[in-house]
């Protein structure tokens, strides 16, 4: 007998979160499957019941569904044995196990299906109904985590370490070294770099890559609050503190710490966290009981930790622990053989148009990597999203770029030149601005605060000169 579907007839015994879920019941006794058919319908739920595990299996090859409810001992196919197929078909499911025979033997093999409930016949309907509405809140749970999990892909930008030059090349190869050991890793490197990104691809590439990686930024909390965020804190451990709190360092438990900007950490908390990376125990903020805890540390900075220790504003201890491997990021002016294909990564970001065409005007390229980027990765990527919000059609000009870019640029090569004329930093000025705007005059002078015509006189003074010697 095929699988048979109704549609829900009424939702007003219901919640609004269990009316819209889609139940698969399998039993081969007929009278439950009309019992379960009318009943759920009537409850609003969208039911679809079939008299074995096969059928059961052919429909969710068709379609997906919240909830699967098993018999056990079905013909042909066991009720585990649906479960497991589900789990390689349709791994969001919730699996329930209803059996006539409860023994040690089947729950056993429920849990390690991972069934999300064992209910033994004859089973009230209420019951039935409290399941499903665990089923239900379980359901969006998942959907949650699933929305938070793709709005921080958005926030933090994909994951991948791009640049094939050959300092990024080195920096990959370390990361694949070290990144299977359990080492303590210290990241170094200018601000922007991507010293993030470079911790997130060591622990990709560790053995704890399935389990959290917890990012805290050293030095974005104030002193009072970090040491709660790091180890967590029981409740009335200090004014404020309503409820108990567990630390990030707990929270990473299996998995990896990331302390960013581990320079800024006061130097109270330097201790109480070298204390734990020796001991692997945490205590909470007024606890007497310690806990503990097996996480990786990998640690950034972009301060001379050498330089503070000196000044006795880090402890030379906590250097040693944390420095067994460095890794130390260049700054992007280092790699100016990445910048073109790192602008077309973040690019991405945010447009997904001129697939096949060319993303960037040469001219937009050359002034990309004619910049000095003290802001590393992250100043680009700024840059890039403004040029992708300015730019109607691709590619890229130069006049989409931010115009403080250019400015900044200027006033760099300005101070780094050998002394010049205020004749010579003028024309220096105009050509950059004619260089930015692709030699068009008229918005070059609207940049440089001149009229055209006072521009067109600068410019043919500047060629009479010349031509003069
Ligand atoms: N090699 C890279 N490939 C792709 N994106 C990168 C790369 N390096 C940096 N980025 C991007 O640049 C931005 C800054 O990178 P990240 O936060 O890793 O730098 P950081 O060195 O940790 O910065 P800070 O010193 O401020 O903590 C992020 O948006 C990141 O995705």
């Amino acid at each position: 007998m095929p699988s048979e579907k109704t549609k829900p007839r009424s939702a007003n015994k219901t919640s609004k979160a269990t009316s819209s879920m889609r139940i698969l019941f399998a039993d081969d006794e007929t009278h439950l499957q009309t019992l379960m058919r009318d009943a759920l319908t009537r409850r609003g739920y969208n039911v679809t019941v079939c008299p074995d595990g096969l059928t059961a299996v052919a429909a969710l090859e068709k379609e997906s569904f919240d909830c699967l409810i098993v018999d056990i001992d079905m013909p042909g196919m066991t009720g585990i044995e649906v479960i497991e197929r589900a789990r390689e078909l349709r791994p969001e499911i919730d699996a329930v196990v209803m059996t006539g025979k409860p023994s040690q033997e089947t729950a056993i093999a429920a849990l390690r299906s991972h069934a999300f409930d064992y209910l033994t016949k004859p089973c009230p309907l209420a019951d039935i109904a409290r399941m499903l509405e665990r089923v239900a809140a379980h359901r969006d749970i998942k959907r949650q985590l699933a929305a938070l999990q793709h709005r921080l892909h958005r926030a933090e930008g994909d994951s991948q370490l791009v640049g094939s030059g050959n300092a990024m090349q080195s920096v990959q190869k370390l990361i694949e070294k070290v990144g299977p050991t359990e080492s303590t890793v210290l990241i170094r490197g200018e601000t922007g770099c991507g010293k993030e990104l470079v911790a997130r691809a060591v622990h990709a590439n560790s053995l704890r890559a399935d389990k959290p990686l917890v990012a805290i930024n050293c030095g974005a909390l104030p002193e009072n609050l970090i040491e709660s965020e790091l180890f967590g804190h029981c409740r009335g451990a200090f004014t404020g503190a309503d409820a108990a709190r567990t630390g990030l360092l707990e929270v990473a438990h299996g998995g990896t710490v990331f302390l960013d900007e581990i320079g800024e950490l006061p130097l109270a908390v330097q201790a109480k966290l070298l204390r734990v990376l020796e001991t692997g125990d945490i205590r909470r903020l007024g606890d007497n009981q310690t806990v503990q805890v097996d996480a990786r540390i990998i640690c950034a900075t972009h301060r001379n930790l050498e330089q503070m220790v000196e000044e006795g504003t880090f402890r030379e201890d906590l250097m040693f622990r944390i420095n067994t491997f460095e890794l130390t990021v260049p700054p992007l002016r280092q790699r100016t053989e990445d910048i073109a294909v790192l602008a077309e990564h973040l690019l991405r970001r945010h447009r997904s148009d001129g697939v096949s065409g060319q993303l960037f005007h040469p001219d937009t390229l050359a002034a990309l990597v004619a910049h000095t980027w003290p802001g590393n990765v992250r100043e680009l990527a700024n840059v890039i999203e403004h040029a992708a919000i300015l730019c109607d059609e691709l590619p890229i000009a130069p006049e989409h770029l931010p115009s403080r870019f250019g400015e900044r640029q200027l006033r760099k090569e300005i101070r780094e030149a050998d002394p010049m004329t205020l004749k010579e930093m003028e024309m220096l000025a105009i050509q950059r601005s004619l260089q930015r705007h692709g030699g068009d005059k008229k918005i070059a002078a609207e940049e440089l605060g001149v009229s055209l015509k006072t521009l067109y006189n600068k410019l043919n003074a500047a060629e009479e000169r010349r031509a003069a010697g």
